[in-house]
């Protein structure tokens, strides 16, 4: 082990991975640290290829932290990231079409969830996924602690601008994909520096109690939702799409239900730039509910959670013109009606309104509970039309809501 710099040390090896897990660890067990030390401890891991999808790992140890995280065992699978950040860098070969390779994605969001879980915050990015020249590549990373060391590595192209799109991803659909999609097309940033997308899973909802598919198997859904989603937007040889290569996705974790209160977190884990803007892409059924002063106890109540949330952030919101919501007419006039005078009845303000953007939607009713209809009746040629080509095969392959009620 060669140190490169006061608290940085590169481990490499050329082995496959569980004998390089064990090394590692064990490396890890023997390293006495200096409590005194105020950087974080980066090791490195080097993996031969062989492997699927593996090609480089790195642990950070926050000082003072590390008995816990090297206790136990020299196993991958039990090893404790509570305090630890764990990136894991896969490629594009990792096939969904491979049972193997599912499972260790299930596998690796299963840890990753329940590190979150136990951590006690708010929020944490699980994964990067990233365009590149030669496709795309990204990280697993585990529960991020708020060590703003850490969050400097994470800031590297620092977005001006943040999508998040916020869904339960039960499962991601074509919609959601469309939602991302325009949104990231509008921009006319250079996305690598300008631009960033998160998808936003909370593991708690306003309205909805869990239900399946269980959250490690959405956050797979997430990863490969992204995957398409670059296919998509890089794919196209049209030159609105250009500037999708570079393109970061970023997947999250957080407690919040509540729009303001996501916001904040987000705004407060320090991993994004304290001038970024967020966009929340949300469908218009949501943005009713954001203006519902139901969700937010006493009178006042809306006033004050909204008013620090819309000042950071704004809505793109979606119309959703199939049955159930009204059609585009009756959806611009409910946000004019807003505006004059509607929020101010509710506690809210007119202004609010400005920072509200309506986008056109499909014509075709798309959702999740649609694509869990289709999953359990086992028809194919409806779930083409939802879902994205990767997550029609995990839905299908790993049987997802075929027993669901
Ligand atoms: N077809 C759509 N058009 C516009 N917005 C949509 C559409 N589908 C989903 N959304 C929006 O995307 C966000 C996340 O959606 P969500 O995960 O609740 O999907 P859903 O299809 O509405 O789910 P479910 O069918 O389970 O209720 C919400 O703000 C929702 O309004
Ligand atoms: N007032 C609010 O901030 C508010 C109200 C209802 C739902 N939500 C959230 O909107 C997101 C989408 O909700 P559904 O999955 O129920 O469509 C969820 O994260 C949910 O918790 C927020």
């Amino acid at each position: 082990m060669a140190e490169t710099a006061r608290n940085t040390y590169q481990l490499q090896i050329t082995t496959n991975s569980p004998l390089a897990y064990s090394l590692f660890l064990l490396c890890l067990r023997c390293k006495r640290f200096d409590e005194s030390e105020r950087e974080l401890l980066r090791y490195r891991i080097a993996v031969a290829s062989g492997t699927v999808g593996v090609r480089a790992d790195t642990v950070i140890v926050p000082p003072c932290s590390t008995t816990s995280i090297v206790s136990s065992t020299s196993q991958f699978q039990q090893h404790d990231f509570r305090n630890s950040h764990f990136t894991r860098t896969w490629d594009a070969k990792m096939s969904v079409n491979s049972e193997a390779a599912r499972q260790e994605l299930i596998n690796i969001c299963a840890q990753q969830l329940s590190s979150f879980q136990r951590s006690g915050d708010a929020f944490c990015i699980f994964s990067k996924v990233t365009a590149g020249t030669g496709g795309v590549y990204g990280e697993y990373i585990s529960h991020i602690p708020p060590a703003p060391s850490i969050a400097t590595d994470l800031q590297q192209q620092s977005p001006r601008t943040l999508f998040v799109l916020d869904s339960s991803f039960n499962p991601p659909t074509l919609a959601h994909m469309r939602m991302a999609a325009s949104a990231i097309r509008s921009t006319k940033a250079k996305l690598a520096d300008d631009a960033r997308l998160l998808l936003l899973l909370a593991v708690n909802n306003a309205d909805k109690a869990p239900k399946p598919a269980a959250f490690p198997l959405r956050m797979a859904m997430m990863q490969l939702f992204a995957q398409d989603l670059i296919t998509t937007l890089t794919s196209s040889s049209s030159t609105e799409d250009v500037h999708a290569e570079g393109l970061t996705i970023d997947l999250g974790l957080t407690t919040g239900p509540y729009f303001h209160e996501k916001s904040r977190v987000i705004a407060e884990s320090g991993l994004y730039p304290s001038q970024t803007e967020q966009v929340f892409l949300a469908g218009y059924d949501t943005l009713i509910r954001i203006f519902n002063p139901k969700y937010y106890g006493a009178a006042g109540g809306m006033r004050e959670a909204l008013e620090p949330f819309l000042g950071r952030s704004r809505l793109r919101i979606t119309m959703r013109t199939d049955d159930a919501w009204g059609g585009r007419e009756d959806q611009l006039a409910y946000v004019e009606g807003l505006r004059d005078g509607g929020l101010e009845d509710v506690g809210g303000l007119a202004a609010w309104c400005d920072r509200v953007d309506l986008v056109d939607g499909d014509e075709e009713a798309v959702s999740s509970t649609k694509v869990r209809e289709a999953a359990k009746s086992g028809d194919g040629a409806a779930l083409e039309k939802l879902v994205s080509p990767r997550v029609k095969v995990f839905v299908i392959s790993e049987r997802l809501y075929a027993e669901e009620k």
